[in-house]
């Protein structure tokens, strides 16, 4: 049986790597979309769809799943955002996701869903990662060591740092309109 789990990654986190090793227990293989892959250098979104597939296939190297990583770039039309990821990817048996809309949009396409549960999400973010990286604050223990090893290897700290700018409130604001 084959799996998909879609995800942005920005960055790639324990919290999507124990989700991972759950569906990786439940599945033969296992494709892993790169959502909003067309986005990068924002606050929001900082990685390109490139580095975030070496993050993702360097940290899964170790499991016992076949795995995919296949970029999903975003569409104006949720209705038809299905099909499209159908498009891209590997054919799947099973969809996995713990967001709403993903969830939705899958079931009303007739594709079965699995939800997990969400791992110690009160660190276990990628809001809370990036913030940690902007402030230079301990953002290594939240995320596989080969995923810190791209970050550094891409130059991320500047680059997430040099594109986000703080109003002095203490809150991470963004420079850029974000679309995703
Ligand atoms: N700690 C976690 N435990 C289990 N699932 C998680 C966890 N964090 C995220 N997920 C799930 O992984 C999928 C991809 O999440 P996503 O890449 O948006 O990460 P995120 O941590 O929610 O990021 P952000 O804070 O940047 O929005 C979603 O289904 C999300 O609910
Ligand atoms: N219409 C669309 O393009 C559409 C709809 C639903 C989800 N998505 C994408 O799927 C991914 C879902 O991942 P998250 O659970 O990390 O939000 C995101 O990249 C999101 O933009 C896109």
């Amino acid at each position: 049986m084959r799996g998909f789990y879609i995800g942005r990654f920005q960055p790639y986190h324990n919290g999507h790597h124990r989700m991972v090793q759950e569906i990786a227990s439940e599945v033969d293989e296992l494709v892993l979309g790169i959502g909003s892959a067309g986005d990068s250098h924002t606050p929001r979104n900082p990685f390109t769809a490139g580095e975030r597939i070496m993050m993702v296939t360097k940290a899964v190297s170790d499991l016992d799943v076949t795995t995919y990583a296949v970029p999903i770039e975003d569409l104006d039309r949720n209705s038809v955002w299905v099909s499209h990821v159908q498009s891209m990817s590997p054919a799947f048996d099973v969809a996995y996701s713990n967001n709403p809309l993903v969830i939705q949009l899958f079931t009303e396409a007739g594709v079965e869903v699995r939800q997990s549960p969400m791992f110690n999400r009160e660190v276990l973010e990628g809001t809370e990662v990036r913030a940690r990286m902007v402030e230079d604050r301990d953002w290594e223990s939240l995320v596989p060591d080969e995923v810190a090893e791209v970050v550094y290897e891409i130059g991320g700290i500047e680059r997430i740092q040099n594109i986000t700018a703080s109003d002095g409130s203490g809150d991470v604001a963004e420079n850029h309109p974000d679309t995703a």
